[in-house]
Parts: C-alpha cells; sequence; structure tokens
C-alpha cells in the first residue's frame, strides 16, 4: 500500500499531468535522446530535446522544467545547460539534474560540482553517483551503477542538506530524500538496468511531475513510483531486456492514477 497521501501523492500528480500535458527541456546525452523523449509522451509529457546555447535560455523561458544530463557532456553542451538553467531561474521554473557518471573523470566532478552549486530543484542518480556527489568512496563503472542504494541512503540525506535539492537514490529500490523527509520506494525489474538510458529516461519524468507540483519531494516520489509500477508490470511476461522495452512504454502509457496509488513508498523520514 502506498499510505501516501494528499494533495501531492503520486495519483494526484498522474492526473495533472495527464489533464495538462507539461512540456519538458530536456537537455540529455545522444544514448538517451530517442528513448527519454518516447518516455516522457507515454508518461503523458511533453519532451522537447532542446540544448543549443543560442536557445536554450529563451526555451526554458517557456518550458514547464528543466532536465539537465551530463551522459555525453561537451562545451557546447555545457554552454547550452548554463543558458538554460538561467532561464529556468529568470521563469521561476524547477530544474532537474542527472550526474552521469560524474564520478568517472575530474572533468565530469568539477563540471557537476558547478551545476549542483547552481540549485537544482532534484539531483536524481544511480548510487554510484550520489555516493561520489557526497564526497565517499564509489565503486560505478561508467554510467552504470555499483552501489547499493542502502549505502547511498547517508551521503543522499547530507548532500540534500547540503545543496537544497532533492536527492533521488535510484537501483534494486529507490530512496529519495530532501534532508528531512525520506521514502524507499518498491517496484520495477531487473531488466531496468539492461536497458540503457532509462535512468536518463528517469531523470526527464521527474522534471515532468515538478512542472505539476511546487513540492520537488513529491515530484520525485511520483516519478519514481510512477516507474516502480509500470517497471514491474512491464515483466511479467518479458522474457528479457529486449520485450520488456516495448511493454514497458505500454505500461507508462496504461497505468491509471488509481493504479499509482498503489505504489508501495514506506516512510523514512528522521524523527524531527
Ligand atoms: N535491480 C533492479 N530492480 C528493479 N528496478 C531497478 C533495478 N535496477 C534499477 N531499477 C530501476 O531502473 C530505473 C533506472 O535506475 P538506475 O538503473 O539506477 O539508473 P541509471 O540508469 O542512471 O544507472 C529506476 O526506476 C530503478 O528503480
Ligand atoms: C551508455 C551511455 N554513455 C554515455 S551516456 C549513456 C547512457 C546512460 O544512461 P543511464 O544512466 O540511464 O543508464
Ligand atoms: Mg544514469
Amino acid at each position: 500500500m502506498s499510505g501516501w497521501e494528499g494533495s501531492g501523492a503520486p495519483e494526484h500528480l498522474l492526473r495533472a499531468l495527464r489533464a495538462e500535458p507539461p512540456l519538458v527541456q530536456c537537455i540529455t546525452n545522444y544514448v538517451a535522446m530517442n528513448i527519454a523523449a518516447n518516455v516522457l509522451l507515454a508518461a503523458g509529457a511533453s519532451p522537447a530535446m532542446v540544448s543549443d546555447a543560442a536557445e536554450a535560455g529563451e526555451f526554458a523561458g517557456i518550458a514547464g522544467a528543466v532536465t539537465i544530463n551530463i551522459g555525453t557532456l561537451s562545451a557546447a553542451f555545457l554552454d547550452g545547460m548554463n543558458a538554460a538553467i538561467l532561464g529556468a531561474q529568470a521563469a521561476g521554473r524547477p530544474w532537474v539534474l542527472d550526474p552521469v557518471a560524474c564520478q568517472a573523470t575530474r572533468y565530469r566532478r568539477e563540471v557537476v560540482q558547478m551545476l549542483v552549486a547552481q540549485r537544482p530543484a532534484i539531483i536524481r542518480g544511480n548510487a554510484s553517483e550520489i555516493l561520489s556527489l557526497a564526497g565517499e568512496a564509489s565503486h560505478g563503472q561508467g554510467v552504470d551503477g555499483r552501489d547499493t542504494v542502502a549505502a547511498a541512503e547517508d551521503g543522499a540525506r547530507r548532500l540534500a542538506q547540503s545543496s537544497g535539492a532533492v536527492v533521488a537514490v535510484t537501483g534494486a529500490v529507490d530512496y529519495v530524500t530532501d534532508g528531512q523527509r525520506a521514502v524507499w520506494i518498491e517496484g520495477g525489474s531487473p531488466f531496468m538496468p539492461m536497458n540503457t538510458a532509462l535512468g536518463c529516461a528517469l531523470t526527464c519524468l521527474c522534471g515532468a511531475y515538478a512542472a505539476v507540483t511546487d513540492d520537488a519531494f513529491d515530484a520525485a516520489v511520483g516519478a519514481l513510483a510512477h516507474f516502480a509500477v509500470a517497471g514491474a508490470r512491464a515483466h511479467e511476461g518479458a522474457a528479457g531486456p529486449g520485450s520488456f522495452a516495448p511493454r514497458f512504454l505500454d505500461a507508462l502509457a496504461l497505468v491509471t492514477p488509481e493504479a499509482l496509488a498503489g505504489a508501495v513508498i514506506r516512510d523514512a523520514s528522521v524523527p524531527a
């Protein structure tokens, strides 16, 4: 049972999203562009992969949210990211960070610190990326997580407190915290990490949910719950990662707000 109630509960956010599909500006990597756009469309949002600095700032002014992903980082991408962040901040819209492989090279470590300092509403990464961002030892290998989400729990809470962002750590079981509130979210499928760019697509979906609520914690929980429920459904009858992929897109589209109310969300908030 979800137990997650109130106007910020995932089912209410999904209803709002489907009633008025938010425009989400995604600055994501070359691997993820098509996958993430299809994920947003299936879920009920409206993606736009607009990243050049010549227009990224202006576009952010009309988007409901911006998402920034460093997966295939370059100087040109970075210029577009900075322009989009400024545009989102000027328009009072949230932006979401995906620190892909931020532990891997000095360039990524430096860029990601600069981005975190620009106050993302949500940081969504795998446990290895979040451990690195929190200044702890990470066993990450390239873009893939190699640490358990439980190992990143304390680091995630500290990162949320120091950055002001909601931190969403994904893996076999997901963890979301704003530094005080925290939940574990169960579901999904072991075929998900065998499909490239699903984490990147989830970050874009966090942007879609952030566009329909002012509470970034609720937004992250809503997006992760949507993935958890759709992933578990798609797993049924899937023979492997290949047949899982189209079932997952179908499931994202077919998940109802009522089904999201059944997401397995366990409270893990620190007592005040
Ligand atoms: N072993 C697993 N079992 C169930 N769901 C998983 C598993 N590993 C990852 N997921 C899900 O896959 C999605 C992407 O997460 P993850 O693989 O951690 O991101 P990334 O692709 O950035 O490394 C999330 O919804 C997460 O819950
Ligand atoms: C394979 C790869 N290489 C650079 S970005 C990327 C996609 C990573 O996607 P995800 O973090 O969602 O697994
Ligand atoms: Mg990733």
